[in-house]
């Protein structure tokens, strides 16, 4: 297939396109670099430096299907600024899915959140849980759901919307390189890595079994498989009638760790002390988010195959053998 990856110079967008090259399909990239790094862009790959409102020149009937992967994604940040990411998430997801109509192109794979969920108050997480966003990064990605939903029927749309839990891991040269970093394992992995003598623990008084919050941490690599899957059934007949579909699934493994048990292995992938320091709760995080990913291992034979040794192990060694592409 032709495939449009937007995002895709960006952390979870380059590890899927690699592993959509690998599998022999074309791959255009489509990246504004805001976040995103033009040598993540996998080889083999074409890559318009532009924005998804871009896409509208871009996107023909030459395409079979579009990834969705830009946007922005800092829960902090979408506090501060909200309607940057109600324009960029909102706004220019709404552009690009008129582009995919008028261009005729019709099956849509969308990088949706946990966030969406909120604080739930039942783990795991069905996609049936009330969506109730607790910030306007998770109002953004839901909004987009609800507009895929409308489409899909109006226009014939076959789209997906994958709910990410905690992504982390590496896939050769592509891993995370955030600026500013936020998440918990590139932050625990500075310690051993050198970049700074102990890491934060944010909140120790959480109703969790050590007091710390509680997330399900999935490999990039068993994601990318995930969007593979996703991908392949837009193209069955029951999406791509003229009803069109529009289906959510969580993407999580249905454990979870708290983030005590993420430093424990850390300490025991690397072989490192990791001295920890004990800070307040950081806002708007909820106690525990775990998915129940029974749907689409159901419905879509997806079962995660990589525990958290093995991300923390991937993500260590990612750390040690490009150095040079942290940023922080
Ligand atoms: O240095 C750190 C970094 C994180 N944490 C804690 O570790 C847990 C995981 O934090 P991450 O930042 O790694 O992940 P989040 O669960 O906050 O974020 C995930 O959910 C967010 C929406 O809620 C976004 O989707 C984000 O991209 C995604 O990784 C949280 O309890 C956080 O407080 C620390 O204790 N120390």
């Amino acid at each position: 297939m032709k495939l449009l990856v937007t995002g895709g110079a960006g952390y979870i967008g380059s590890v899927v396109a690699a592993r959509l090259l690998t599998a022999g399909h074309t791959v255009v990239v489509l990246d504004d670099l805001s976040t995103g790094h033009r040598d993540a862009v996998p080889d083999g790959a074409g890559f318009v430096h532009a924005g998804i409102a871009d896409a509208t020149d871009l996107l023909d009937a030459s395409f079979d299907a579009v990834l969705h992967f830009a946007a922005k994604s800092l829960v902090g940040e979408s506090v501060a600024e909200p309607e940057r990411y109600w324009w960029n998430n909102v706004a220019g997801t709404l552009r690009l899915v008129e582009a995919m109509t008028a261009a005729r192109v019709r099956r849509l794979v969308f990088s949706s959140t946990a966030a969406a969920y909120g604080r739930p108050d039942r783990t795991p997480i069905t996609e049936d849980a009330p969506a109730a966003p607790i910030n306007p990064y998770g109002h953004s990605k839901l909004a987009v759901d609800h507009l895929l939903a409308g489409t899909a029927s109006a226009r014939g749309l076959a789209a997906m919307s994958l709910r990410y839990f905690n992504v982390a891991g590496a896939v050769g040269r592509h891993g995370e390189r955030h600026d500013p970093e936020t998440h918990l394992i590139p932050n625990i992995l500075d310690v051993p890595a050198g970049h700074r003598d102990a890491v934060d623990v944010f909140g120790t008084d959480y109703p969790t079994r050590d007091g710390t919050a509680v997330r399900d941490y999935l490999h990039v690599d068993d994601l990318a498989r995930a969007h593979e899957l996703a991908l392949d059934a837009t193209g069955s007949a029951e999406s791509v009638g003229t009803h069109g579909s529009h289906r959510i699934y969580n993407l999580g493994t249905g454990t979870g760790y708290t983030v005590r048990e993420v430093v424990e292995s850390v300490r025991r992938v690397t072989g490192h002390p990791v001295p920890t320091r004990e800070r307040d709760r950081r806002a708007g995080d909820p106690p525990v988010l775990v998915a129940s990913a029974e749907r689409i291992g159901t419905e879509l034979g997806w079962h995660p195959q990589h525990d958290l040794d093995r991300i923390v192990a991937d993500a260590w060694r990612f750390t040690t053998t490009h150095p040079e592409t942290i940023t922080r």
